[in-house]
């Protein structure tokens, strides 16, 4: 693991490197506030060890800078201080350090409290990740999709970028799960999820599964004749896995619909609006006979 200390006192900031040197650990080290930020932005460090009295900017200024910085915030701090009053712990505990420890300190229990946060912090890590998960096809669940494609609408919204939403249904799937038994259901979203997850290959696309037997697609920088191509190319890899489907009036195997909207964002347009447009298409694309992919491009 990378570890900063942070100290304004060679001798202090040795006796810590050689401790987390002795347990495995990559340590880099600062002697102030402000060179602990940078080096904290340059190398994202899983945690940081750090004083509280250095001139200049403190400890507590310093752990108050790191968490005011979006990127930098989630880095868990450990103050290792002389302060001993039950303010100054009180108050650094307060500002969002993960634990205080006092100097002179016991090298064994710094030993121990390091490795316990650095537990906590990948623990928490591996959770955020499986909330992003949907637990049938391990897809980017809808929670996911969300956050994902704010970013996105944001990030082309200042840019002037095109942006592209395909939602996918499946076709009589109802039926499907009455024939064939929900257990197959599964085991069908699970190969269409396979099939659409490979289907995006450009950096910043994304396959989500949306609800129930629903599933999304994010597309960043797409041009309209590009979509058609894929979204065929989506369609047709469904019908060609020949997942034998007993209660379809579109084929006698499993297929899907498709409904997209593309846009370059710009008010007064928002992000809902993309959503309903793709919907609208999904609809279009059903009534059409299903096993079709419909489009529209927003002008505004
Ligand atoms: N096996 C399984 N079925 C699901 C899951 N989520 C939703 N479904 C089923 O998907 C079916 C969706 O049916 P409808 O919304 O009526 O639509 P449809 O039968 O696909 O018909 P069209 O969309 O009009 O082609 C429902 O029967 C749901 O129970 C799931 O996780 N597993």
């Amino acid at each position: 693991m990378r570890l900063l200390i942070v100290d304004d006192i060679p001798d202090n900031i040795r006796v810590l490197s050689q401790m987390m040197l002795c347990d495995g650990h990559e340590v880099s080290v600062a002697t102030s506030g402000r060179q602990a930020l940078k080096i904290a932005a340059a190398s994202a460090p899983d945690l940081i060890l750090l004083d509280i009295m250095m001139p200049g900017m403190d400890g507590y200024q310093t752990l108050q800078a790191l968490r005011a910085d979006p990127d930098l915030a989630d880095i868990p701090v450990i103050f290792v201080t002389a302060l001993s009053e039950t303010e100054d712990e009180t108050h650094g505990l307060e500002l969002g350090a993960v634990d205080y420890i006092t100097k002179p300190f016991k090298e064994a229990v710094v030993r121990r409290r390091v490795q316990t946060h650095l537990e906590l912090k990948h623990q928490r890590a591996q959770l955020a990740q499986l909330a992003q998960l949907d637990g049938l096809t391990g897809l980017p669940n809808r929670r996911a999709f969300d956050r994902q494609f704010d970013l996105e609408w944001r990030r082309a919204l200042r840019l002037g970028n095109a942006l592209a939403i395909v939602m996918i249904d499946v076709d009589h799937f109802k039926g499907f799960n009455d024939t064939h038994g929900h257990l197959s259901g599964d085991d069908c979203l699970r190969r269409l999820a396979q099939i659409l997850g490979r289907g995006m290959r450009r950096a910043g696309e994304l396959a989500a599964r949306y609800g129930g037997e629903e599933f999304v697609c994010l597309l960043p920088g797409i041009e309209a004749a590009g979509l058609s191509q894929l979204m065929e190319q989506l369609r047709v890899s469904v019908e060609s896995e020949h997942l034998p489907h007993g209660a379809s009036s579109a084929s006698p195997w499993v297929t899907i619909s498709l409904g997209a909207a593309l846009c370059r964002p710009r008010p007064p347009m928002v992000a809902s609006d993309l959503i309903a447009a793709a919907d609208a298409q999904l609809y279009e694309a059903k009534r059409r006979g299903r096993n079709q992919a419909c489009l529209t491009e927003i002008l505004i």
